[in-house]
Formats: structure tokens, C-alpha cells, sequence
């Protein structure tokens, strides 16, 4: 018999809405910017905010948005990563003694985390990897998700253990999977172009209160540039997706971009590497959107190279850090 504990391999990201209609958006957004580690002003203050300005007029736009990238099965977000996820799990089906029961969950929406902490208790799990699909720790994604963790696990008799991994900006096989992402789309245009690592952004005030996400990102796009052999003027580091009217992290990705045909920098690439999955803002934000502003301000050519998604580079950063991570514990 064996008794060694079972461990199991819980995935978290953010959440995405149950479909791409206004009600459903209306909720997704409810809950998410409800969360103080996203927007941590003064409830007073937001509440009203919120409940009478944004939810009342953004879940109608976002809406026609979502339908713009839903696909067949549903959104992306949720589809690509329970592609990863079904690949993870058959991996380590084939590759360990004991099948390890892996779980994907979202910290607002569906799947939730009660109920794939149920599932992974129920398939006798001991112990837990925790896996987010944030390659660089926020407070407001990483911690926000491990938040409702804790949150759920809230009524469990018999506490699995835990283990939280941080994140993994510089990981070799990480920087390598971009790096190879990069290479290829090159070889398939037949041509090197500026690189832009465009990353979402936060308030820049979280960053002064000690938030590491800008310094992780930075991290990130140095090892690329640097895998890549790149020099200075060969690639441009930004953040998108600004939300409100305080300062976020700069540059900002629309005005960077805008500014670049001027400046003789005509024909780009665009990659995401703080979304481990596309989604809302890579499928529509940067492709559409940041792909038309910067053809109307004279850029002659624009491609987003696809997040690392259910890739075979992917697949094998995540299989390493489970094992990493479960050596680490024994
Ligand atoms: C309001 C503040 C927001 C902060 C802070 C923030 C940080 C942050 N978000 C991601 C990843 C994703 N964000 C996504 C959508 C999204 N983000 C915000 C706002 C903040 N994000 C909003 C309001 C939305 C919804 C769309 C919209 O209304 O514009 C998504 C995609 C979800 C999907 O369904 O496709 C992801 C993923 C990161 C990595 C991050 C900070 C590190
Ligand atoms: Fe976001
Ligand atoms: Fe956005």
C-alpha cells in the first residue's frame, strides 16, 4: 500500500464572465472591482462610484467587447486554460506513480475555488501545489486569487497543505518559451522587427506601497531581450489596459506606440508576457485596438504574437514547476 500523501495541483487565474452579455459582465465586474486588493480606495468613496457610474455603463461596452473574442466554447480566458490544464493533467498522469488530480480556478467567477479545492480533496489530495497563471506577483492578482483561497477553504474540516508559489518571471524555461515564441513568429514573417513587451498595467501608487509587479516585468523583458540578443533600440517596454484616472505604471502602451512610425519605427511585434493565457486585453486590446492606433500614426505593420497559452513550451515550464516545487517540499 501506498502511503506517502497525494499531492494535487490547483491552477488559478484571474475570472472571466459566464458569457459575453451585459448581466453577466454586469456581475463578473461586480465582484472583481469589489475586491480592495484591486481597487483599494476608500469604500465610501467607490462604492457609489461603482455601483452608479461604472456598473451601470461599462457592462453594456465590455460586453460587445467579450463577443468580439468569445469563442465556440466559450471565453478564452477560461477555454485556452483548461486546455493547459487538460495537459497538465494527462503529463502527470503519465509521469508519476500516483495520478496527481489538477484543478484550474478563477478568483472571481467560474470555476470557483471552493469548488476545485472540493475536487482536489475529494480525489484525496494532501497536499497542494498552488500554480498562478501570473507570471509576475501582483497584490492585486496573485495575492487577490490566494485572498479567496484562504477565503474558501474557510469552512473545510481538514486543511489540505499548501504551497503557494510566488511567481516565475525569470524562470529559464519561461524566458526560453517567450524567447522561442518570438524566434518563430520572426521566421514565419521572414523578417526581425521592434520588439514591444506590452505587460497590463496597475496604479502606479500600488508600486510605490511596495507592490513588485513593475520590477518583476522589467525583470522579464531584460531576459528576453537578452535571450534574444537584442539591443537597447530593438525593443520598448510598456503597460496597457489603464482603468480610471489616477497615474498607472508608464509608458503607457497607446502613447508609446502612437509616438513610434515618427520616430522610424514603422514595423513591430507585440508581445503580452504578463498573460499567461489570451484574453479580453491581448485578443482585443493590443491586437485590435493598439494594432489600429499605431497603423493610423503611420505604422506600416503590426502583429501580436500569441501568449504561450496550451503550447508545448508552456506545458514544460508548468510541469517544471510543479516538480520544482514538489521536491522543494519533500
Ligand atoms: C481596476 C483595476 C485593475 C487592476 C489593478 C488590474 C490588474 C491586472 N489584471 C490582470 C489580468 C487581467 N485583467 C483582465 C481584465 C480586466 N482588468 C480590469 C481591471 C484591472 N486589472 C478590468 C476592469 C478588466 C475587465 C475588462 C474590462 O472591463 O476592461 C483580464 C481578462 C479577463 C477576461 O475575461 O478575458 C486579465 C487576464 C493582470 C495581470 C493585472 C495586474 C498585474
Ligand atoms: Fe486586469
Ligand atoms: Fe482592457
Amino acid at each position: 500500500m501506498n502511503s506517502s500523501p497525494k499531492y494535487g495541483v490547483l491552477m488559478i487565474n484571474l475570472g472571466t464572465p459566464d458569457a459575453p452579455e451585459t448581466p453577466q459582465v454586469r456581475k463578473f465586474l461586480r465582484e472583481f472591482l469589489s475586491d480592495k486588493r484591486v481597487v483599494d480606495l476608500n469604500p465610501l468613496l467607490w462604492k457609489p462610484i461603482l455601483n452608479l457610474i461604472i456598473l451601470t455603463i461599462r457592462p453594456a461596452k465590455v460586453a460587445k467587447v467579450y463577443q468580439q473574442v468569445w469563442m465556440d466554447e466559450g471565453s478564452p480566458l477560461l477555454v485556452l486554460g483548461e486546455r493547459l490544464k487538460e495537459r497538465v493533467k494527462h503529463a502527470l498522469v503519465q509521469n508519476s506513480e500516483q495520478p496527481i488530480p489538477v484543478e484550474m480556478a478563477m478568483t472571481y467567477g467560474n470555476p470557483s475555488m471552493e469548488t476545485a479545492a472540493n475536487k482536489l480533496r475529494s480525489a484525496g489530495a494532501e497536499k497542494i501545489i498552488v500554480v498562478p497563471m501570473y507570471p509576475q506577483f501582483s497584490s492585486t492578482t496573485t495575492a487577490a486569487g490566494y485572498d479567496r483561497l484562504m477565503s474558501s477553504l474557510k469552512k473545510c474540516p481538514h486543511w489540505p497543505a499548501l504551497h503557494l508559489i510566488q511567481d516565475y518571471a525569470d524562470h529559464p524555461l519561461y524566458i526560453k518559451a517567450l524567447a522561442n515564441s518570438v524566434q518563430a513568429q520572426w521566421e514565419k514573417q521572414g523578417e526581425q522587427r521592434h520588439l514591444v513587451l506590452s505587460y497590463h498595467g496597475i496604479p502606479k501608487r500600488y508600486v510605490n506601497n511596495g507592490d513588485p509587479y513593475a520590477r518583476r516585468c522589467e525583470l522579464t523583458s531584460r531576459l528576453v531581450a537578452q535571450a534574444l540578443g537584442l539591443s537597447d533600440d530593438e525593443w520598448t517596454h510598456v503597460y496597457q489596459s489603464r482603468f480610471g484616472r489616477e497615474e498607472w505604471l508608464t509608458p503607457y502602451a497607446d502613447a508609446t506606440l502612437k509616438a513610434m512610425p515618427e520616430k522610424g519605427i514603422k514595423r513591430i511585434n507585440v508581445i503580452s508576457p504578463a498573460f499567461s493565457i489570451d484574453c479580453i486585453e491581448t485578443l482585443e486590446e493590443v491586437t485590435l485596438e493598439l494594432g489600429d492606433e499605431f497603423k493610423q500614426h503611420g505604422g506600416l505593420a503590426f502583429d501580436y504574437i500569441p501568449a504561450l497559452n496550451d503550447s508545448d513550451d508552456q506545458l514544460a515550464l508548468y510541469l517544471a514547476l510543479i516538480e520544482q516545487n514538489t521536491q522543494q517540499w519533500k
